[in-house]
């Protein structure tokens, strides 16, 4: 049995003003007892505009939540407008941040070479990139979903030690199920995850492989979370839709925890 610490990390995506954000942050801060952490790590990716609001609650009330961004910049500083840098997510306290998730890499045509930048820079800000791999429906009907997310993998994580690939997580999200409602079965998410997992010990060897946290991510919700995490490689979950709403998120991360729900 993996010793892998479960992850819920909660995309906000481009939703909540600070207010919204702080307000949420207590919620599920306080409705989530403080035993199950040491079950579940739970964190939170705010939009930019809210991160220093969230870094200042978890701060000033000694929170066991754990926060991030939704991207980094390839860069360190300099003209590039518009960009947030890994300097600064560090600065605000950032542990993680999203690196390559299907909608940076559809509506912003992020590239694998660009997607490997930014993973790269957040290692070098010691922040823990999210790596975000995931097929289009058509390409898991051709069946190729496997080659598809392993290739995404390959290319996020190219020219990286085997020390530094033991500090990324990775997150399954097929893209047919991210805001649809159509969540992967159990079994077609853990498909992909252990894929993923023996790609990372064929190229970083056994030891590295059994150290990632391999996600899922797609339409996850109380109802499916603990289906899920009950797969031997699936370690957590990246939630969107299910993050914005504090009871449902608490419940989710609870029953990740192995419950009983507070
Ligand atoms: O980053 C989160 C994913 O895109 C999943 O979003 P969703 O839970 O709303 O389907």
């Amino acid at each position: 049995m993996a010793s892998r610490l479960p992850l819920i990390a909660g995309n906000w995506k481009m939703n909540l003003n600070h207010l919204e954000a702080i307000s949420l942050t207590q919620k599920i801060a306080f409705s989530l007892p403080e035993k199950y952490y040491a079950k579940v790590e739970v964190a939170v990716l705010p939009p930019f505009t809210d991160i220093r609001s969230v870094q200042t609650l978890t701060d000033g009330d000694k929170l066991l939540l754990k926060y991030g961004a939704q991207d980094i910049s390839a860069f360190d500083s300099g003209a590039y407008t518009g960009e947030v840098s890994g300097v600064m997510l560090a600065k605000l306290g950032c542990s993680y941040v999203t690196v390559g998730h299907s909608e940076r890499r559809e509506y912003h045509n992020e590239s694998d070479e660009l997607v490997n930048r930014k993973v790269k820079a957040a290692l070098k800000h010691g922040i823990t990139p999210i790596l975000c791999v995931g097929e289009q429906l058509d390409v898991r009907e051709a069946g190729n979903h496997v080659a598809h997310c392993n290739t995404q993998l390959v290319e996020g994580l190219k020219d990286l030690t085997g020390e530094q690939v033991a500090k990324v997580v990775v997150a399954y999200e097929p893209v047919w199920a991210i805001g649809t409602g159509r969540v992967a079965s159990s079994t077609d998410a853990q498909e992909v995850c252990a894929a993923i997992r023996v790609q990372l010990a064929e190229k970083y060897g056994e030891e590295v492989a059994a150290v990632v946290r391999v996600l899922y991510g797609g339409s996850v919700k109380s109802g499916n979370i603990g289906e899920l995490i009950a797969q031997k490689d699936i370690d957590g979950a990246l939630v969107g839709g299910a993050s914005l709403q504090a009871d449902e998120f608490t419940k989710l991360c609870a029953l990740a925890a192995g419950g009983p729900l507070p």
